[in-house]
């Protein structure tokens, strides 16, 4: 489904990615497991196209992802979960959950829209609601069901449980968990193995912008 190969960048020259390698199979659940300041933020958005590449390959579905701009990336059936959300406050939740459709130009798909309020029907319930009125747990909901309407194929979720509470934790578990059955590949970061390690197939340690390590999980 996707492979990096090799990739490097650096930030105002200073290198931040050192020939990362990873790769996500088809309904694979990956973690990347790294401290803060690792890399885990800008590998992601490397993928996303989000910030240029040096040197390496993204190859995703066999076509060359890092030859796309950033904003047909989405419309490959990519979505992102950032770690800082990044709503519109003054949009309603259903307007953010859409604003990847606008901007990858596709016209809205109301049958996954649907799909995204039978998988989390709590934000069915708000869905007309400013963004500016969720708490931060309602808001990390709201921005996986952004992430959710466009990643038909790969979902790249950056920190998704960082400052959530338990229960809310539990519940972003199960509907991650339950991703799976819909055949969809997720890229999951955490700063440690606390939540993520209950979701992943296997888990990639990133140093410093380095992955030095891979572990399988159900082995
Ligand atoms: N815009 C930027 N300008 C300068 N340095 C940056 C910039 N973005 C990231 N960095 C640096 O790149 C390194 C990796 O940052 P990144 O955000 O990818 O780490 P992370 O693993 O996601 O950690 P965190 O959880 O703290 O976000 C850090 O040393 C950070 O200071």
């Amino acid at each position: 489904m996707l492979t990096v190969n090799d990739l490097s960048l650096s930030i105002q020259k200073v290198p931040i990615l050192d020939g990362v390698a990873l790769s996500i199979a088809e309904g694979e659940t990956v973690g990347l497991i790294g401290r803060n300041g690792a890399g885990k933020t800008t590998l992601m958005r490397a993928i996303m196209g989000l910030i240029d590449r040096e040197s390496g390959e993204l190859i995703f579905k066999g076509r060359k992802l890092h030859a796309e701009k950033a904003h047909a990336r989405a419309g490959l059936g990519i979505g992102y979960l950032p770690e800082d959300r990044r709503l519109v406050p003054h949009f309603t939740v259903e307007e953010n959950i859409l604003v990847p459709l606008w901007a990858s130009k596709k016209t809205a798909d109301l049958s996954r829209l649907k799909w995204v309020y039978d998988l989390m029907p709590e934000i069915g319930r708000f869905a007309d609601r400013k963004a500016l009125t969720l708490s931060g747990g309602q808001q990390k909901l709201v921005a996986l069901a952004r992430a959710l309407v466009v990643g038909t194929d790969l979902l790249l979720l950056d920190e998704p449980f960082e400052g959530v509470a338990p229960a809310l934790a539990q519940h972003l578990m199960e509907v991650i968990s339950s991703l799976k059955d819909e055949n969809l590949s997720v890229l999951i970061s955490e700063s440690d193995y606390t939540h993520s390690k209950e979701v992943v197939d296997k888990v990639y340690v990133i140093e410093r912008g380095s992955i030095n390590q891979m572990e399988n999980i159900n082995e």
